[in-house]
Formats: C-alpha cells, sequence, structure tokens
C-alpha cells in the first residue's frame, strides 16, 4: 500500500470510541509491540489498540525487570511502532519513576505524544491519582494500571497475584474508582482474580482491558512475544496462549488472537485466577 491509500482506508481509532466499544459490549483487542514491522502487521490486521510496554526491558533487554527502561527508550520504540501503525491507537507506558512527580510525568508524556503515542499508561493509584488529575486536565489521555503492578515488584516480592482476600479486594476495587475519577480514560488490570475483574468492569464506566483477570474485563492485553509462544526465560504465567500455534504464521497468530477475543474464547478459565 502507498501512502495515498494508506490515508484512503484510514478508520483510526480514537479515545472517545473506547468508551463507545464497552457501552456496546465490542471488546478491545491490545497487543504489545516495540517496532515497525510488527506494529504494521498489527495494525493491518485490525487490532484494537498497540502497546508500547516497559515489558521490552525484559522481552528485547533481557533484564528480570521493567525497573531499568528509560523514557528515551520508550520514545524510541514509540517513534518506530508510529512509522507503521495508523488505525490502533498507540499506547506508551510511563517507565519506572518518570511518574514520581507531575513535572516529570508531563515532561514524558509529552514526549511520548509527540512520537505518536495517544495515549500514556501509568501504574498504581494513591499519590498517582494527583498525577492522574495533573495530566487529564492537561489534555493527556490516561490508561491507568492496576492489580499486578511490575514496576512494584520489589515491594510486592515477585509478580503475585493481587487482590485475593477479602481485604485486598476492596482496596483493588477502590483504587479503581479512584483512577476513574482522578480522569483514567481506560484501566488494565494485571494477575487478580477474574470474579474481582468482572465487579470492577461492571462498577467502572471506562473501559477494563485484563491480562491474567478473566473473561470479562471489556478487552485483552498479551506481550507480543508470549503470544508468539516464546521462551521468557521465565516459568509461563497462565494467562499466556501460544497464538503462533494456532495461526501458523505472526500474521495468522495475530488474526487468531483478535477473533478470539472478539468471539470471548480467549481468555478460557484456565487462563484465569480465583
Ligand atoms: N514476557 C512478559 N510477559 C508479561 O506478561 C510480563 C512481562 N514480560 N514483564 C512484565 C510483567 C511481569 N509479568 C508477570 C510475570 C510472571 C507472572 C507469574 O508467574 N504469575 C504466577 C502467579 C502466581 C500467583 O501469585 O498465584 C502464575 O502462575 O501465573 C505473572 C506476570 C507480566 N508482565
Ligand atoms: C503487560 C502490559 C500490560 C504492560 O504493561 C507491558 O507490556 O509493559
Ligand atoms: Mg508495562
Amino acid at each position: 500500500m502507498d501512502t495515498e491509500q494508506q490515508a484512503a482506508t484510514r478508520r483510526p481509532w480514537t479515545v472517545p470510541m473506547l468508551a463507545e466499544a464497552k457501552h456496546k459490549g465490542r471488546k478491545l483487542t491490545m497487543l504489545t509491540a516495540y517496532d515497525a514491522s510488527f506494529g504494521r502487521a498489527m495494525d493491518r490486521a485490525g487490532l484494537d489498540l498497540i502497546l508500547i510496554g516497559d515489558s521490552l526491558g525484559m522481552v528485547m533487554q533481557g533484564h528480570d525487570s521493567t525497573l531499568p527502561v528509560t523514557v528515551d527508550q520508550i520514545e524510541y520504540h514509540t517513534a518506530c511502532v508510529a512509522k507503521a501503525a495508523f488505525n490502533s491507537l498507540i499506547v506508551a507506558d510511563l517507565p519506572f519513576q518518570a511518574d514520581a512527580d507531575p513535572d516529570r510525568a508531563l515532561q514524558a508524556s509529552t514526549r511520548f505524544l509527540q512520537a505518536g503515542a495517544k495515549m500514556i499508561k501509568l501504574e498504581g493509584a494513591g499519590f498517582k491519582c494527583d498525577i492522574i488529575r495533573y495530566l487529564s486536565e492537561r489534555e493527556i489521555p490516561i490508561c491507568s494500571h492496576l492489580g499486578l503492578t511490575p514496576q512494584s515488584v520489589l515491594r510486592f516480592g515477585g509478580y503475585k497475584v493481587q487482590g485475593r482476600d477479602e481485604a485486598a479486594a476492596a482496596a483493588l476495587m477502590q483504587q479503581a474508582k479512584d483512577v476513574e475519577q482522578a480522569g483514567a480514560d481506560m484501566l488494565v488490570l494485571e494477575c487478580v482474580p477474574s470474579a474481582l475483574a468482572a465487579e470492577i468492569t461492571r462498577t467502572l464506566k471506562i473501559p477494563t482491558i485484563g491480562i491474567g483477570a478473566g473473561p470479562d474485563c471489556d478487552g485483552q492485553v498479551l506481550v507480543l512475544h508470549d503470544m508468539l509462544g516464546m521462551d521468557s526465560g521465565h516459568r509461563r504465567p497462565r494467562f499466556v496462549k501460544d497464538f503462533l500455534a494456532v495461526g501458523g504464521s505472526i500474521e495468522g497468530a495475530i488474526a487468531a488472537y483478535i477473533e478470539a477475543v472478539q468471539s470471548g474464547d480467549f481468555p478460557a478459565p484456565e487462563h484465569g485466577y480465583a
């Protein structure tokens, strides 16, 4: 396709369309990408959202956490993806401590939007609600991320399911209400019991995107390398499914993922936590 044809066939996702999709019960599909080639394949397959995740610290750089990732790196990979993705809505992760104070968060978010992202994602509630409010008042679309927030790995002591006991579940529900109230436009729920994720999804007006959060979120996200069945060097989490084995090629895997999420076939009960 040349640039003119691309322009003619553009039906780009916008931020207001996300809430509309939730309202209509149309499941949202999201994957991570870090380069133009995968961004192009996802865009052409009709994927709704592409995340430039700080998971790049693990899958691209080989670290054992997301903590070493920098603003420069997320900006670079966002620019790479944005070169080739025209319809999918691009979301970029604020890396570790880039959201530690409002001014740093605004500087980093501005760079990501100028590199081609349409929304930024940040982990946590509490004082992060002040950051969410500060950015959203400055017209920056926000995706919150709650539950297993990988930037909290040192305090969590590992990648563990969150919100399992009654008190933790109530705290997570309150965090979800708080980030919505602060101005978040979307919410990623990672590794939380399926029933709690369903309750949060019913309670909030903004769409929820699950990863290890059961079938009742408004959409799903997976890390690219995981959905291609690649060995991460760690034990494979429950929520991962190898779509390359289903689709037979990279394009086939992306198409199979979109189909499985939209039909409700993925995630199955065995991909979730109790
Ligand atoms: N390749 C990759 N995929 C990811 O999903 C991902 C990353 N990297 N890096 C950042 C975080 C880390 N993530 C992880 C890593 C491990 C588990 C895991 O092993 N979970 C246990 C849960 C144990 C429990 O508390 O019950 C599992 O058995 O699934 C979960 C999420 C998710 N994110
Ligand atoms: C796993 C997703 C939600 C993420 O934050 C990332 O890839 O960094
Ligand atoms: Mg992330």
